[in-house]
């Protein structure tokens, strides 16, 4: 906002900004205005960098009571007031503007997918000391963690060791300030790796290997905030993943989709939309993590799959075993395939990290690669990517949104392109029946 507005003014709510904040437009300049709807005429006092609302004048439909106590206050919620398919709606309008922004015109309906409150089986916690205690929850927006007393996202298997863990962590002499706790919620467990400022002491070793037989906890891993190394405090037995009934072990604080029916949901969407494929073909994987796309698509056809993270990539070696999987460890930041590399690729799936796949995108584009399917955590990446693709004369024939951070602003996408005309003109003929005999219904 800019600092020239000042005093009370009545503002019309005309859309949501990247962060869930209701944009308005004043005298020319956008200001955005927290907890408000698209749609609502608000009151708010006009105040540098931070406008106040005073009240809401005309409500929109889709506001609904937080469930949250903590909501406004903990820094993991931003659109707990819009309901839950309105909010779904809004991430989908995110990730379509991101397409047409890149060029694709025409885009298919998307199947939708929300995932249900209370199923979040991974989360990154903020630790801290402070007089009496110690906090475990998320960052405000801007500033210091909020304890998570109450939360409507979290799996209860993680929600209901925050308690005990606070006790525990409370007596480790190596907590001295601030810390974090990265949670995964696994098949054989919670695996939970532990930043302390300094390092464990051999009691707090103790402490923490005997939380974790009482809790029944697959791992506890602590990290050096200096290197970042990680080493093994206590563990109950092998650490396993289920990958489309492959039995993967995750490294401490592996990367995992968010939720598990949006892991679901998200395999099923790639599977899909994968084309025929005949016995020969090979489908390169890139980010492939420890191999969630991975086993699942194998079942199609043969999968090369690269990553970037060595933890991750051995794990996913390890388990490809009599399978038809090939992993491979390789930053594509620095080492990108090439089009050479993908000469004899009949597919290419990538789910490349936040800021999307980066160098990797333009040897893509310029590869013979006829069939891709991208998932996306990012509209803006998706949208940039998107643009190459486009120019090198993809078109999208398939799109799913999955919205597995509730309440948050975050939604990913799963968006299959090609620029095979014969696919493309039976994706169209499919969907021109598909549209009459609902016209006809
Ligand atoms: C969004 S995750 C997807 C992982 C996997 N597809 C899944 O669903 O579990 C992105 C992955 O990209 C990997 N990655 C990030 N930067 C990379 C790079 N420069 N080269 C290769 N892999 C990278 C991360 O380690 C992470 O495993």
């Amino acid at each position: 906002m800019n600092d020239t507005l000042t005093g009370v003014a009545e503002l019309r709510i005309e859309g949501l900004g990247a962060a869930g904040d209701g944009v308005a437009h004043l005298d020319g300049q956008t200001v955005f205005i927290p907890g408000t709807l698209p749609g609502e005429d608000i009151r708010v006092r006009l105040a540098p960098a931070h406008p106040e609302l005073i009240d809401i004048v005309h409500a929109s439909p889709d506001r609904v009571t937080p469930p949250c106590d903590l909501f406004g206050e903990c820094g993991g919620c931003a659109l707990q007031h819009l309901s839950l398919p309105a909010l779904l709606d809004w991430k989908a309008q995110r990730v379509t503007q991101a397409l047409t922004a890149a060029g694709f015109t025409d885009l298919p309906p998307a199947r939708m997918f929300q995932t249900t409150p209370k199923t979040r089986r991974r989360m990154d916690f903020a630790v801290q000391r402070v007089p009496g205690g110690v906090i475990i929850g998320l960052h405000r927006r801007n500033g210091d963690p909020v304890d998570m007393t109450e939360c409507h996202v979290l799996h209860p298997a993680i929600f209901g060791l925050l308690a005990p863990l606070r006790e525990v962590l409370g007596s480790l002499g190596a907590l001295t300030g601030r810390g974090s706790l990265m949670v995964n919620l696994l098949d054989s467990g919670p695996d939970l790796t532990l930043q302390t400022p300094a390092p464990l002491t051999s009691a707090d070793r103790l402490k923490l290997a005997a939380f974790a037989r009482e809790h029944d906890l697959s791992r506890i891993s602590w990290q050096d905030p200096k290197d970042l190394g990680i080493e093994t405090v206590a563990q109950s037995g092998p650490v396993r993943e289920d990958f489309g009934g492959v039995i993967v072990s995750p490294p401490p604080s592996a990367f995992l989709q968010a939720t598990a029916d949006a892991e679901k949901a998200i395999v099923t969407a790639v599977v899909d939309g994968l084309p025929s494929l005949n016995k020969k073909d090979v489908t390169v994987e890139l980010f492939a993590g420890c191999g969630t796309l991975t086993f699942p698509m194998s079942e199609k056809g043969r999968v090369m799959a690269y990553e970037g993270n060595l933890g991750a990539a051995n794990c996913l070696k390890a388990a490809s075993g009599g399978r038809r999987v090939d992993g491979f460890h390789r930053d594509l930041g620095r080492q990108p395939l090439l089009p050479h590399d993908l000469k004899s690729t009949r597919a290419v799936v990538l789910d490349p990290p936040y800021a999307g796949a980066g160098a990797q995108t333009m040897p893509l584009a310029k590869s013979a690669v006829p069939d891709i399917v991208y998932v996306s955590c990012n509209p803006a990446a998706l949208e940039k990517d998107g643009k190459a693709l486009w120019n090198a004369g993809f078109s999208v024939i398939g799109l799913t949104i999955v919205d597995q951070f509730l309440w948050s602003t975050e939604v990913e996408a799963v968006v299959v392109l090609s620029r095979d005309v014969k696919r493309i003109r039976r994706e169209n003929s499919r969907r021109s029946r598909n549209d009459l005999s609902r016209s006809d219904s």
